[in-house]
Formats: structure tokens, C-alpha cells, sequence
């Protein structure tokens, strides 16, 4: 479950980086100020961390150049390979953010750019999984594509329409995107506190602890 997007990332994973860091004219939004997500989400991990859709590393890398206790797990072949390849030490496992081995205490959960490929309601599933595997003051940090409103997301659709972005825009229709106010609930039904703060014109922080 979760995993029907995983063939584009047989696709993507080459160049994967290269969009990142602002390569893809389509993608340069979504990816503004990368380096500094990834900073901004691995100055929140401590402890004990499972990070979920790794890709080719590099909120690992800095994680672990922070010294995290980190776990990966990716459930793309190559992406899982690429990121291998690049921490033959680390332990990289092949699951999903519903289908994995993790056992806890986890002191925190994090993601970015990735906790999209799930539906609101594979999303809630994932949230009430994990609250029995944090530790009492565990916490989720995630940074993902989200929306202020339906209004805003579908200006967002629109806006990638008009400047000729149509994987980006054919991307934002075929992926679970959500809204700010459903996140929030999703979070609120699963047991935890959470609040939003916005990276760019794309991504937020999403940060939660168990209530
Ligand atoms: C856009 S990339 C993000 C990679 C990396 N986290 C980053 O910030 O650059 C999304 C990653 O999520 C992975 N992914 C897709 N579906 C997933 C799922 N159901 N559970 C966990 N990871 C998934 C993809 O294989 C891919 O590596």
C-alpha cells in the first residue's frame, strides 16, 4: 500500500539529485532552499530515528553528519542502492511507511518530500501505527508538499498549468497532496499535537508529538 508511485522513481532516480538542486525548471520551486529543509527537519531529530523514503540520502547525510542514531528505509530498488552505495555502513531497510520491520521505542519518525505518496486515509494508518512505537516524549518531524487550503492547491495546479509545467502540475493531480486543516485532523485523530511552519511556496514542516 503506498507504493503504486514507485516506478517513476526507477525513472527518477539518475537525476533524482539534479532536480533537487534545482536542474528541473519544473521542480525548482518545490525544491527552493533544499539544503536548508533538510537542515531545518535534521536540527529537530534526536535519539533513536527511523526516516522513511530516504531516496538517494541526503537528509541521511545530514543526520548522520549530526551524529543521529538513524535508520533508513526505502522501498525503491535503485533509490535504496543509490543511497547504500553512498553509507555502506548504514542500515537501509526495504520497506514503506506502512509495511516495515521497525520495532520501538523510536524517539523520532521523520520523512521529506515523501509522506504524500500515501491517501489521507493511509496517512491516518501510518500515524496510528507509529504512536505506540514512540517513546513517551517521541515525536514525527516531516517535510512535505502541502496546502494552505483546497483553494490555494488548486491555484498551485494552475498556476504549474500556465508557465508550461505539466509533469509538475500532472504530478500535484495524480499524487495525495493535502491540505493544511486535513493534516491537521488526521494528526488530532491519531493522538498527537502538531503544528505547521512553512519552508517555501510548496513544502512545510510538520511537526507532532504524542499527546
Ligand atoms: C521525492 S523522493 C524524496 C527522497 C528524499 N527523502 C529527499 O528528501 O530528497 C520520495 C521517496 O519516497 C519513496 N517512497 C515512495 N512511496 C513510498 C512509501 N509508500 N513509503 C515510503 N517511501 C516511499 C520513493 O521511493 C522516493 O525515494
Amino acid at each position: 500500500m503506498g507504493r503504486e508511485f514507485l516506478n517513476i522513481f526507477d525513472e527518477w532516480a539518475d537525476s533524482y539529485d539534479d532536480a533537487v538542486y534545482g536542474k528541473d525548471d519544473q521542480y525548482r520551486k518545490v525544491f527552493e532552499h533544499y539544503d536548508q529543509i533538510l537542515h531545518t527537519v535534521a536540527n529537530k531529530t534526536r535519539g533513536r530515528t527511523v526516516e522513511f523514503g530516504i531516496g538517494t540520502g541526503n537528509l541521511t547525510f545530514v543526520l548522520l553528519k549530526q551524529g543521529v542514531d538513524v535508520i533508513g528505509v526505502e522501498p525503491n530498488d535503485k533509490m535504496r542502492h543509490i543511497a547504500q552505495n553512498r553509507f555502506p555502513e548504514l542500515s537501509i531497510l526495504n520497506g514503506d511507511f506502512l509495511t516495515n520491520s521497525i520495532t520501538g521505542p523510536i524517539d523520532t519518525i521523520t520523512s521529506t518530500y515523501a509522506f504524500h505518496h500515501l491517501t489521507d486515509g493511509e496517512k491516518l494508518q501510518a500515524l496510528k501505527q507509529y504512536h505506540p512505537l514512540l517513546s513517551e516524549d517521541g515525536q514525527i518531524v516531516f517535510a512535505d508538499t502541502i496546502f494552505e487550503d483546497q483553494s490555494t492547491f488548486e491555484k498551485m495546479i494552475i498556476g504549474a498549468k500556465n508557465e508550461g509545467y505539466n509533469d509538475l502540475a500532472e504530478d500535484l493531480q495524480r499524487e495525495y497532496y493535502t491540505t493544511i486543516p486535513k493534516m491537521a485532523t488526521l494528526f488530532d485523530q491519531a493522538g498527537y499535537s502538531v503544528s505547521f511552519e512553512r519552508l517555501n511556496d510548496f513544502v512545510w514542516l510538520i511537526h507532532a508529538k504524542r499527546k
